[in-house]
Formats: C-alpha cells, sequence, structure tokens
C-alpha cells in the first residue's frame, strides 16, 4: 500500500504521537479520537490505489475474456502492489508510485479492448503514457474515452482485431508520439484533426479498411508513416517525397503522383480549383494584411503627427508661460537689471508678431503709426520699425518690452500689450488725453499703434536705467545716492503724478502701475515715469483692497504705489525683500519706536536731517495705509513733500559757508 518511502512519514510521526499522549496520560476518548483519524487517513489513501488497482484489474479481465488469473496476469490481484514487480507488463514511476506504461502485446488477449476502464480513472489517466497492445486478438474498438489519457505519447495496437471508426477525440492527445494500428479492421476516415498533433512521428495504419482522403499531415515529421492496404480515396497529398510511395499502395481509389492512378480531370480541376481557391485565398489574405499593415502605418503617421502638432503647440504655449514667470521673478527679486534680462530674452523684436499685428487690418484705427507730435522725432514710419534690429527688454504681465535702434540711429523701444480689452477708439482717445497732459517728469510716447489684439507704445530708450538699478543695482554710476538727491527725486515724482491726476481725474486715467522700474533718469538724471495710464491696476497686489479700480480707487493706487516708492528711497530696500513686505516691516518698526532702524544706513552717515527723514516716512506711511479713503491725495503729497523739501534746502544752505 504504502512505498517504504512512504512509510515512515505517514506512520512515525503518529507513533510518536501516541507514545507522547501515552506518557502524559491523556485521557482514552481522545487517544481513540486520534487513532480513528489516522485509520480514515490510511483508508482513504488506499482507496486511491485502489482504484488504479481495480480499473487495472478489470481491463485485463475484459481483455482476457476473464482468463487472467489463469496465465500471465494471475499476479494482477487487489492484495498485491502494482508497482512492486509482481504485477506482469506493469511499469511504474518509482518516484511518484504511478502506473506509467503498460506492456500487454503479445499476451494471448482476446477479450474485448475498452479504454475507459483505464483513461475514466483519473489517477492513472494522469499517468498512464504508454499502452503497448500489439499482436494479440484483442477485438472491440478505441472509444472516445480515449481522449482522457492525455498523458499517453505511445499507443500501439497492431496486430488484432480492432474494428469501428476512429473517434475524433483521438486527435486530443497532444502529447501523442506514435500511432500504431496497424493490421487491424478498423474501417471509416482518420479523424481530420490527427494532422495536428505535432509530435507525431509514427502513424502505421496500414492493412485496415480505413476509407476517405488522407489528412494532410506535415509529412517532414514523420520517422515511419504508413497507410497502405486501406480503402483511402482521392490524390495522393503532397508529402514532398519524406515519405516512400509504397506507404500509401494498396488503395485502390488513391490516385494521382507518384501512385500509378492518374486522378480524373474533374477531380483534378475540383482540386485545382480548391488549390486556387486556397492560393487566392491564401494571396487575398495576404493582400488584405497587407492593406491592413498600411492602413494602421497611415493611422500610425497620423497619430504621431497629431502628437507632433499637439507637443510643439505645446512647447510654443510653454515658451510664452516660461516668460512671464521668468519676467515676474525678476521683478520679484529685482536682482537683475533690464540688461540681464535683456541678456536672457535674446529672441528680440519679432517682425513676424508686429506683422501679424499689421495685417489685422479690420480692427485698425490706423494701418500705421500714429506718431504723436514732439521733439524727438519728426517722422517715424511703421515699416521701418519693423525692420530695424530688436532686443527684447522685459517680459511682464500685460506685455513685452522691446528696445529697438531705428534707422537713423535713434533708440526706442516698444511697449507691446496683448488683451487690453479697450476699444480702439477709447485709446486712441487714451492716448491723446495723455499726450495733453504733459508734464517734463512723465514720459510722453512718441508713437502709438492700435489693433483689436494687441496695442503698441513707441518710447524714447532712457539710458540712465530706472530708480530700481539706481537704488537697488550695482551703483556703476560711481556716485552715492544720496539724501538729497532721493528727496528731489521724491519731490519731482510727486509733483509729476499730482499733475497728472489733475489733468487727467475726469478721465479717470491713473499711472496703474507705479513702481520704481517704472522711475526712468534722463538725460539729465530726472526721474521720469514712464507707462503713464496704459496698465490696468494690478487686482492682486496687496494695496488693492477695491474691487472696482477706476477712477478715485486707481488713483489711490498711485498713492500707495509713490509711498513704496518713498519707502524704497528711506530705506534702501526692496519691495519684497525675503518674503518680507516693505510697507508692513516699516510700519512694525516703527510701532516698535525703533524708527531710525528702518533708514538706509549711508543716508544716516551724511548731513542728513533725521527729523526731514522721519517727516517723509510719515508722509510715506500715509500713502500706504491700508484704507485708500485714509490716503492722502496725490497733490496732498506733493505739497508735504516740497515743503519738507524747501524746509531741508533751507536748512543746507544755512549749513554752507
Ligand atoms: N524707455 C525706457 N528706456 C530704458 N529702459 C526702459 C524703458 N522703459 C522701461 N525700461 C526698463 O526695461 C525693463 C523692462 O520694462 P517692463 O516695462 O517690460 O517691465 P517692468 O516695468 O519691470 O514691469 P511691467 O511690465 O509691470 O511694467 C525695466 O527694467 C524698465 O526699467
Amino acid at each position: 500500500m504504502f512505498t517504504s518511502s512512504s512509510f515512515p512519514k505517514k506512520v512515525l510521526i503518529p507513533h510518536l504521537l501516541l507514545s507522547k499522549l501515552r506518557s502524559s496520560k491523556m485521557n482514552k476518548i481522545t487517544i481513540w479520537m486520534i487513532l480513528i483519524s489516522i485509520f480514515v487517513i490510511l483508508q482513504t489513501t488506499s482507496s486511491v490505489e485502489d482504484e488504479v488497482k481495480t480499473s487495472l484489474i478489470n481491463f485485463i479481465a475484459k481483455l482476457s475474456n476473464n482468463n487472467s488469473q489463469s496465465g500471465l496476469f494471475s499476479g494482477w490481484n487487489s492484495s498485491s502492489d502494482p508497482c512492486q514487480g509482481l504485477w506482469q507488463g506493469v511499469i511504474c514511476d518509482t518516484q511518484y508510485n504511478s502506473v506509467r506504461k503498460l506492456f500487454l502485446n503479445s499476451s494471448n488477449l482476446n477479450g474485448e479492448l475498452d479504454v475507459g476502464l483505464l483513461c475514466n480513472v483519473k489517477p492513472l489517466a494522469d499517468s498512464l503514457s504508454a499502452l503497448h497492445l500489439e499482436t494479440n486478438m484483442i477485438t472491440g474498438g478505441i472509444s472516445t474515452e480515449i481522449a482522457s489519457c492525455k498523458q499517453l505519447t505511445h499507443l500501439h495496437m497492431s496486430k488484432n482485431q480492432l474494428s469501428g471508426s476512429l473517434p475524433d477525440s483521438l486527435a486530443m492527445l497532444n502529447n501523442l508520439k506514435q500511432l500504431d494500428i496497424s493490421n487491424n479492421k478498423f474501417t471509416g476516415d482518420l479523424p481530420a484533426d490527427l494532422s495536428r498533433i505535432s509530435g507525431l512521428t509514427v502513424f502505421l495504419a496500414q492493412n485496415n479498411q480505413l476509407t476517405g482522403q488522407i489528412p494532410k499531415f506535415d509529412f517532414s515529421n514523420f520517422e515511419l508513416f504508413d497507410v497502405s492496404y486501406n480503402k483511402f480515396s482521392g490524390p495522393m497529398p503532397d508529402v514532398k517525397g519524406h515519405i516512400p510511395e509504397r506507404s500509401f499502395l494498396g488503395n485502390p481509389e488513391l490516385c494521382g503522383d507518384p501512385l500509378p492512378k492518374e486522378c480524373p480531370q474533374s477531380l483534378q480541376d475540383k482540386n485545382n480549383v480548391k488549390d486556387e481557391n486556397n492560393d487566392d485565398k491564401s494571396k487575398s489574405s495576404s493582400n488584405n494584411q497587407i492593406l491592413m499593415f498600411v492602413g494602421y502605418l497611415v493611422l500610425g503617421l497620423v497619430f504621431l503627427f497629431l502628437i507632433m502638432c499637439w507637443v510643439y503647440k505645446r512647447m510654443k504655449r510653454n515658451e510664452k508661460v516660461d516668460g512671464v514667470n521668468k519676467i515676474a521673478s525678476v521683478d520679484d527679486t529685482i536682482d537683475k537689471q533690464p540688461e540681464a534680462a535683456s541678456m536672457e530674452y535674446k529672441s528680440g523684436f519679432s517682425r513676424s508678431e508686429i506683422s501679424v499685428a499689421s495685417v489685422d487690418e479690420s480692427n485698425l484705427v490706423s494701418t500705421s503709426l500714429i506718431v504723436l507730435p514732439g521733439p524727438v522725432v519728426n517722422e517715424l514710419k511703421f515699416e521701418d520699425l519693423l525692420k530695424a534690429p530688436a532686443e527684447l527688454l522685459g517680459r511682464g504681465k500685460y506685455g513685452s518690452l522691446y528696445r529697438v535702434i531705428y534707422e537713423n540711429g535713434m533708440n526706442l523701444v516698444v511697449k507691446r500689450i496683448k488683451g487690453w480689452a479697450i476699444s480702439s477708439d477709447d485709446f486712441k482717445v487714451r492716448m491723446e488725453r495723455l499726450d495733453q497732459a504733459k508734464h517734463p517728469n512723465v514720459m510722453q510716447a512718441v508713437a502709438f499703434y492700435c489693433s483689436k489684439q494687441e496695442k503698441l507704445l513707441v518710447y524714447e530708450y532712457q539710458h540712465n536705467g530706472s530708480l530700481l538699478r539706481l537704488l537697488h543695482g550695482t551703483g556703476d554710476t560711481g556716485k552715492a545716492f544720496e539724501w538729497t538727491s532721493r528727496l528731489g527725486v521724491a519731490a519731482s515724482i510727486s509733483e509729476a503724478l499730482a499733475h497728472m491726476h489733475q489733468e487727467l481725474e475726469h478721465d479717470g486715467i491713473a499711472h496703474g502701475n507705479l513702481k520704481s522700474s517704472n522711475i526712468l533718469l534722463n538725460n539729465n538724471i530726472e526721474p521720469c515715469i514712464s507707462e503713464y495710464g496704459l496698465m490696468v491696476v494690478d487686482h492682486n497686489q496687496e494695496s488693492s483692497l477695491l474691487g472696482d479700480l477706476t477712477g478715485f480707487s486707481a488713483f489711490k493706487e498711485d498713492v500707495y504705489g509713490f509711498g513704496v516708492i518713498l519707502l524704497e528711497l528711506l530705506t534702501g530696500k526692496l519691495v519684497h525683500q525675503n518674503g518680507i513686505n516693505l510697507a508692513e516691516w516699516v510700519n512694525s518698526v516703527v510701532r516698535e519706536e525703533w524708527t531710525v532702524e528702518v533708514f538706509d544706513r549711508s543716508l544716516l552717515s551724511e548731513y542728513a536731517s533725521e527729523e526731514t527723514m522721519v517727516s517723509l516716512l510719515q508722509v510715506a506711511l500715509k500713502c500706504v495705509d491700508r484704507s485708500p479713503e485714509a490716503r492722502p491725495s496725490m497733490n496732498q503729497v506733493a505739497v508735504m513733500i516740497n515743503t519738507l523739501k524747501e524746509e531741508e534746502d533751507g536748512s543746507t544752505s544755512s549749513l554752507e559757508p
């Protein structure tokens, strides 16, 4: 029942357990339960083996016409082990203790074949790889159950009295290598799918009464192939020289080369048509495949092209976004100067960009520049501006700024504003009003251009840079930015701004984007407010507490912007530095009565009046009041600063010898 190798595992362990249990004096019921369990386990294990034994005994009994006990097979009894050597013809796999092969050939077997008795018993069907029944007188046939003996590689049944047709299920034995059914009385057609068993190397079916056509095997696989002396019909399969002619002889209805019988014309035609059909089918299927392939290729290319377009567009868009981000960072940190920025943006003033604008004629006020009257330029042509070499100075939230060297050597800057929701007519009126409200400390536009999509403003280029650069730059002017100059700048800007506010009050045009980078130093090192009235006020600024930033609110935003400039002048600090908001920082220091601490140290060493500085600081703090209503008007600011300046001028002149 058990092999010597399996016995110790299954019995010794319970043994040990038992002795342990006895020694620990466990109660009898427990011991009985364990014994019963062991018995049940042993019973179940043996029942599988018994099933195999029983089926084998039944199989041989049927094959031998119930005479097995008298002859060779007397050792086949249920009290012995099929794998222990007493069972004649049984070969086992010793490792798995399973029946692998049955050699029952030449054994005087004259009973009936019942493969179901072997193949319906799973453990046997799963292990049986060879069944040799040749040279007997076995009757019956091969039943469909043969398909369950999936491990069969060798099925030898030659020289018997087997009859009936071969079941289609025979073709399901995928592992079959040798099939010998020769010298029997088999009838009917060969299962067509037999040719699908790719590992079949021996097929012997000679001397039967098999009919129909010979399946199209891959004849190159065969070591042995014989279908001679049957009743096969139809054309010879194309064996491509792998099988000798004699393997097909004795089939009177079989025709075609190399057999002596020629196939009738009708059969040839039928065959040719069949072949042609097959050829056509394969041709058309290969054509279809080519067409399909080309289709996929075209689709793939179109898809690739679309992806590339999409990627290109995205890259373009990202480039733009990148540009905005970079400029924003320049503004925030102010550690890059216009030159640095221009170095960064070498792309320059794209002619095509402006050309695009110029073709948008439907929305133009004028198809060319409107040159404003003034001493700077007498004549400025739009086309010449487009032709001129240009360099990008900066790219802000509202647009880009280019430096353009005009044909006569004149340096201009072109501000290009995109997406400003102002009608062309309103823009033109606005430009004219700004031009009328002149002030020497406000930079006048030289010319402008307007379309629905964009607006261009032309200014004179200022070589001396901005107040921002003067305060926080490298100091390449070589001069210290002394207190009196700072006070002078404050006075000039406040006056210019007060003038503009007064002039443009009814038009509601404030500067809208007042900051130290928009205060430029002209040829006389005089401060000039640039880009007046070009911007919609930035709603994100901390000063911008009101939703409506036109009219009154916009003017108050300018006052706030001016207050910040004053703070920059007094402290020498940037608007935002290391995350600290300048206005808040100054306020907090002043609240702590450490006012002197806020001032620029370079000013304290001068003969600057600390009193005037504190007074100017108070003006600045009023300007940056959180409540716009609490902020003074620009006119009031200008008066206050001028008074301070006069006092300062008076006191310094009285100090002079
Ligand atoms: N007419 C000019 N001549 C010389 N430099 C100028 C002129 N106008 C502006 N600039 C300088 O060019 C740089 C870029 O200007 P731009 O107006 O694009 O940026 P910004 O003033 O920093 O930001 P915003 O877009 O908010 O105005 C700034 O440093 C500015 O001081």
